[in-house]
């Protein structure tokens, strides 16, 4: 059963629709790609949509060979990124992302504050323990998951400690008496703990109003476990509709050992949308994505995610769940060897037919290739399901998927009544306690 009435929508900024081939399309735009205009326009489009945030994922290194054909890593720094955002934006919150590895609660703490003082009440901030970029940051290898979000843990509770030294109250500007501050309500932070020792009070006040909304993204017992301790979101990769609903069931067990409700955290799953005006064309628009995505290569990402080699099989020999190993290879992201050893399972597909399937091309996502009605009865059905409460859109393909997203399918749901038609508060908090 769904949590809310309402979904949670945020769009990435980073150009999902022009990754793989999306980026040499003449309307791609890609020479902008390191300007502040270029978030600007997204995000002044999402603003339009109603949506509830604009998001930045990032990270702290840049894997070198696939900058051969794509931008990869490379992208503005995403704190400096959202505040580029507050003069041409007056709604929409703004999530930028934040590495609790290789960060330090200090200077996080007061990134965000005063990207929340500069918006008046819309920054948000997405917590990540990452996944690489050690050699950056003095570590010769990178810590365990357990280490990592033992000190998530610590830093968010740095942070939420900062975040109180200054409190809002304390703020006097008062020309009659001369007090500028109240000074008894400055107190030190003093978070001392495993992995920062912090006396504070933080350098800037709170802002007066509601609360910097915390985003997590990290799916390990670990993760979950933060995430029903300190996030009013999560951003997750779900492939199916059973992921989803194993994860928001996940979610809410944490929330509840954590002594908060289900609902207070939101499930929400990237989203890539191949849109187009008709099925066929959203196949081609997928399928000329990833043209340089060859036999062999398609060969060894069935191979690492399922165990099943079909090098040397001929073309049209069917392939059955008989053929699978029993026991699936290790990897970092299971569910997709799940997704393909259902769709083995499902369909009857020759290696010809396997290796053609759009799902073996899959982002880390949900995804869905087809029309903005396909997409709507998709969401809708996942929402009404209780799966989700809301997604983060990562449009593939073409600018013209992403334009589709916001100017179409959100309208349209905003038209079924799942979504806000306009804003009717100004802060993040707010927004998201609207649904
Ligand atoms: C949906 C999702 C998005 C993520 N985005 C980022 C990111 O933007 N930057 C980053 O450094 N790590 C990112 N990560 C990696 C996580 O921070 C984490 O290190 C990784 O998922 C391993 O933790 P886990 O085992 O709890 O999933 C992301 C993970 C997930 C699941």
């Amino acid at each position: 059963m769904k949590l809310r009435d309402t979904l949670c929508i945020g769009m990435s900024l980073a150009p999902t629709w022009l990754r793989d081939e999306g980026w040499r399309r003449p309307d791609s735009g890609i020479e902008g790609l390191f300007s502040a205009e270029f978030a600007l326009d997204i995000a002044r489009r999402a603003e339009a949509a109603h949506l509830d945030f604009a998001f930045r994922p990032d990270t702290h290194s840049l894997p070198v060979p696939v900058m051969e054909t794509s931008f990869g890593f490379a992208s503005l720094d995403s704190v400096l990124m959202m505040a580029a955002l507050v003069e041409g934006t007056s709604r929409i919150g703004l999530v930028p992302t934040i590495s609790t590895t290789f960060g330090h609660p200090y200077l996080t703490a007061r990134q965000l504050m005063s990207l929340h003082w500069m918006s008046q009440g819309r920054a948000g901030c997405n917590i990540v323990t990452a996944l690489q970029g050690q050699q950056n940051f003095g570590l010769t290898e990178m810590p365990s998951s357990a280490e990592r979000y033992a000190r998530a843990g610590e830093f968010v509770a740095a942070m939420q400690a900062l975040w109180q030294s200054f409190p809002a109250e304390a703020l006097r500007i008062d020309r009659a008496t001369g007090q500028f501050a109240d000074t008894a309500l400055i107190r030190p932070a003093d978070h001392h703990g495993a992995a920062f020792d912090i006396e504070g009070p933080l350098n800037i006040p709170a802002f007066p109003g509601p609360h910097i909304p915390m985003m997590q993204a990290g799916a390990s017992a670990g993760g979950v476990a933060l995430a029903g301790q300190m996030a009013d979101m999560v951003f997750a990769q779900t492939l199916t509709l059973q992921d989803a609903l194993a994860a928001r069931q996940a979610l809410s067990r944490a929330a509840k050992t954590a002594g908060r409700a289900s609902r207070d955290v939101r499930l929400l799953p990237g989203l890539s949308l191949y849109l187009a005006d008709s099925r066929a064309e959203a196949r081609d628009l997928f399928e000329a994505n990833h043209a340089r995505v060859d036999r062999p290569a398609r060969l060894a990402r069935l191979r690492e995610a399922t165990g099943l080699d079909l090098a040397a099989w001929p073309e049209d020999r069917p392939v059955r769940s008989a053929d699978l190993p029993a026991v699936p290879p290790p990897s970092r992201f299971p569910s997709y060897g799940a997704l393909l050893r259902a769709l083995i399972a499902q369909e009857d597909l020759t290696v010809n037919g396997l290796l053609a399937r759009p799902e073996l091309l899959a982002s880390v996502h949900w995804q869905i290739i087809g029309t903005v009605e396909d997409a709507a009865r998709t969401i809708s059905h996942w929402f009404e399901a209780g799966a989700i409460d809301g997604f983060v859109a990562v449009p593939g393909g073409a600018p013209r998927s992403m334009h589709l997203t916001l100017e179409q399918l959100v309208p349209r749901l905003a038209e079924a009544g799942l979504f806000r038609k306009r804003y009717t508060t100004s802060t993040l908090a707010e927004h998201l306690a609207e649904g």
